[in-house]
């Protein structure tokens, strides 16, 4: 059952969307916090585009419903608060980079010229050079000077960081971190890499099989989760199946591998044995260990045995 709306920049409710081989998302719920960055992360198909174009209005909802602050999104018209740069960044190969800026200026009724031109300066974007004769990294900073051109309160990109070089990714980096800072807008980023997120992100969301396994403040979670540290399955003390002093219902991820145990726990454990240590989980292995947990058909062989509960589900 689908609730009220709330006046949250984002606020996803029991989406479910449908294609024709099955869903892509089901039962999807989630809140974006304003002013905030938030990454949303996932396994290839997890459904983090399509969520993405459901939230900009660009592909229609099969159950629940998608607000952006108090109001439904539908596919109708793009809804003005939103800005929304896809993972293939459309962008006219033939035209040149004055060219771009010029139709992105005539299509939106809100579109600061000054800004854009001042990001295409910055990134050293030569006005009269065609998007085709562009490298990759350049045609991102031009994709994304154009999203921010609209001046959105609601910024959703689609792995604006793949496929470009370390350089030109912290460059991109920065570009969307400070006018974010600046503008107190909202975004919503998808991403496969950790460190970035680390850096620069707020907000973590999971996705796996069309839902969300985790949402929380990228700060909290290392303080939330519990990494413990045991012996492997080779050894006097070798530890075989799920050891009964882990807390099954928290437990989001038992590693076994010949040498060591690793257990990550959501939230505290009493009562650690004689050695067992616990360790400070850094973001990288909390998402991991979701994401091992959500996968179908975990590993499960006698050198890597993984058990998975996903205690946040
Ligand atoms: N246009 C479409 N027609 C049919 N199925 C689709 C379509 N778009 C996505 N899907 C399916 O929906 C599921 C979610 O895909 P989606 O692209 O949203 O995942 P993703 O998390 O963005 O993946 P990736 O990390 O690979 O970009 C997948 O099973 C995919 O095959």
């Amino acid at each position: 059952m689908t609730s009220a709306l709330v006046q949250a920049p984002l606020q996803v409710d029991d989406l479910g969307v449908r294609f024709r081989r099955g869903w892509a998302l089901r039962h999807c719920s989630l809140t974006l916090r304003e002013g905030r960055i938030t990454a949303l992360v996932g396994p290839n198909g997890a459904g983090k585009s399509t969520l993405m174009t459901v939230a900009a209005g660009l592909r229609p909802a099969t159950e629940g419903f998608v607000a952006v602050h108090g109001s439904r999104v539908d596919t109708r018209a793009i809804h003005p608060a939103v800005g929304f740069l896809a993972q293939d960044k459309p962008l006219y190969k033939r035209r040149t980079v004055d060219d771009m800026i010029a139709m992105a200026r005539h299509l939106n009724p809100v579109f600061d010229l000054t800004l854009v031109r001042r990001l295409v300066t910055e990134a050293e974007l030569p006005p009269s050079a065609r998007v085709g004769t562009l490298s990759g990294g350049q045609r991102s900073r031009l994709a994304l000077a154009l999203a921010l051109g609209r001046r959105p309160a609601l910024l959703i990109l689609d792995e604006p960081l793949a496929d470009l070089d370390p350089l030109a990714r912290f460059e991109m980096q920065q570009m969307l971190l400070t006018e974010a800072m600046d503008t107190g807008m909202t975004v919503l980023l998808s991403s496969h890499i950790v460190s970035e997120i680390q850096d620069s992100c707020d907000d973590l969301v999971i996705l796996a099989d069309g839902r969300v396994v985790l949402d929380g403040a990228v700060d909290q979670l290392t303080d939330r989760f519990h990494l413990f540290i045991g012996p492997g399955t080779v050894g006097a003390d070798a530890t075989n199946g799920t050891p009964e002093w882990l807390p099954t219902d928290r437990l989001v991820d038992l590693r076994t591998l010949p040498r060591q145990t690793t257990a990550l726990v959501d939230g505290p454990v009493d009562r650690r044995p004689p050695g067992w240590s616990e360790e400070t989980a850094t973001l990288e292995e909390i998402v991991m260990a979701h994401l091992r947990s959500t996968r179908s058909g975990a590993a499960s062989s006698a050198a890597d045995v993984t058990v998975s509960n996903g205690a946040d589900r």
